[in-house]
């Protein structure tokens, strides 16, 4: 048995390189609870988690999971065994229901903790990674269609990106259209434009859309209709030639074994808030195999601790058919991480040491601390965080 001897979770506020607009919100700053679990051996785990936009996007908030792990976590896991991660999860999920978010936070934490005392990469706990590189989308989400394709352009010129995931479903579906058919048609087959509705159509509104968007040259339509609207998920994508993707819809194994008995997506955008957890989020992956779905690597906009844990689990995928958008570092203008997470060629490299293969820079997260008694950093009142 190896003791927890604290566990510490503080808020993060980082700026937005620009303002990110999604159908739900508008953001112009993303907050990052991490978690930080120290073990009777000396070693300390990291955890994160994001939400987008609050409480816009799902059930959970920042404050919301800072409070749940504070009073409700905590507790349990001063009595937990830091050598077994995976009975730890077990008891906590037989105390607390939900909290998807707050549970892989932990979970990072913990298995952070045991692949330092191990010696091996997360992705060797979850069964052994199969690549060490995963490409990159970019969301373009500037709310202006011109600075989109500029934006676009930029990326494929310092070779950071191809493949574009458009945020629609704001406007009328003509406008929408229309703005994701003046990206392609700038883009040419330079690129891969891709939308995301973020549940904002009904059904009648999708259907419509979706044939609009297939003549329009676009590749993949993420979740157009509301997360329990599985039934209209099922039609839309036997009617569609382009793929359709499920995101919001699919928060674990349950869903994602109910969409993949419904044939209710072509493709499966695995998260590992939404999923609650790494474990969960490898088991997602595999019911979508199983069931002959495609793989897509998707972010909640996490910074670099959990954008390196998504990495681990998606490492792991033995087909990984629509590539990742594990951008989210590069959506803030602040690094929270001792070394940068590395992108190159289109491609993110999956971290190859201990644990995360990451650390926080302390130093640096201490001053965008939300409880921080802000004086300067690296020279001053300029650095302020947005919002504060
Ligand atoms: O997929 C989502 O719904 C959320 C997120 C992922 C990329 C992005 O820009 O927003
Ligand atoms: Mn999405």
């Amino acid at each position: 048995m190896l003791a927890i001897e604290s566990v510490d979770t503080f808020l993060v506020d980082l700026p937005t390189i620009r303002p990110h607009v999604l159908s739900m919100a508008t953001m112009m700053r993303q907050t990052a609870v991490f978690v930080r679990i120290r073990c009777a051996d000396g070693i300390t785990g990291t955890g994160e988690a994001t939400t987008i936009g609050g409480l816009s996007y799902g059930p959970e908030s920042p404050e919301g999971i800072k409070l749940a792990i504070d009073t409700y976590f905590t507790p349990l896991l001063l009595k937990a065994d830091a050598d077994r991660p995976t009975s730890a999860m077990a008891m906590l999920g037989r105390s607390i229901v939900g909290n998807h978010f707050a549970k892989c936070a932990v979970e990072t934490a913990l298995l952070d903790a045991m692949g330092q005392r191990l010696g091996v990469p997360i992705s060797e706990l979850l069964g052994g990674r199969r690549r060490d590189r995963l490409l990159v989308a970019w969301t373009l989400a500037s709310g202006d269609t011109a600075k989109d394709i500029a934006e676009a352009e930029h990326m494929l010129d310092i070779r950071r990106h191809n493949i574009f995931k458009l945020k629609i479903g704001k406007r009328g579906v003509a406008d929408d259209v229309a703005h994701v058919a003046a990206i392609k048609r700038a883009l040419g087959e330079r690129a891969s434009v891709r939308v995301d509705v973020n549940q904002a159509w009904d059904e009648a509104s999708a259907a419509r859309g979706i044939a609009m968007l297939q003549d329009a040259g676009c590749d993949l339509v993420e979740q157009p209709v509301a997360a329990h609207a599985r039934g209209a998920m099922a039609r839309l994508a036997q009617a569609a030639i382009v793929p359709i993707m499920a995101d919001e819809a699919l928060t674990g194994p349950d869903s994602a074994f109910d969409y993949a008995a419904a044939a209710a997506a072509d493709v499966f955008a695995v998260k590992i808030q939404q999923s609650g957890g790494l474990h969960a989020a490898c088991k997602v992956g595999a019911i979508a195999d199983a069931a002959g779905i495609g793989l897509y690597g998707g972010t909640m906009l996490e910074v670099g601790i959990a954008t390196a844990a998504s990495a681990h689990v998606f490492a792991t995928f033995p087909k990984l058919a629509f590539q990742t958008e594990l951008f989210g570092p590069l959506l803030v203008t602040e690094e929270v991480l001792a070394e940068p997470l590395q992108y190159a060629d289109f491609a993110l490299k999956v971290p190859d040491g201990p644990g995360l293969g990451v650390t926080l820079d302390m130093e640096r997260v201490a001053f965008f601390r939300r409880d921080a008694d802000r004086k300067s950093f690296h020279g001053g009142a300029s650095a302020q965080p947005a919002g504060d």
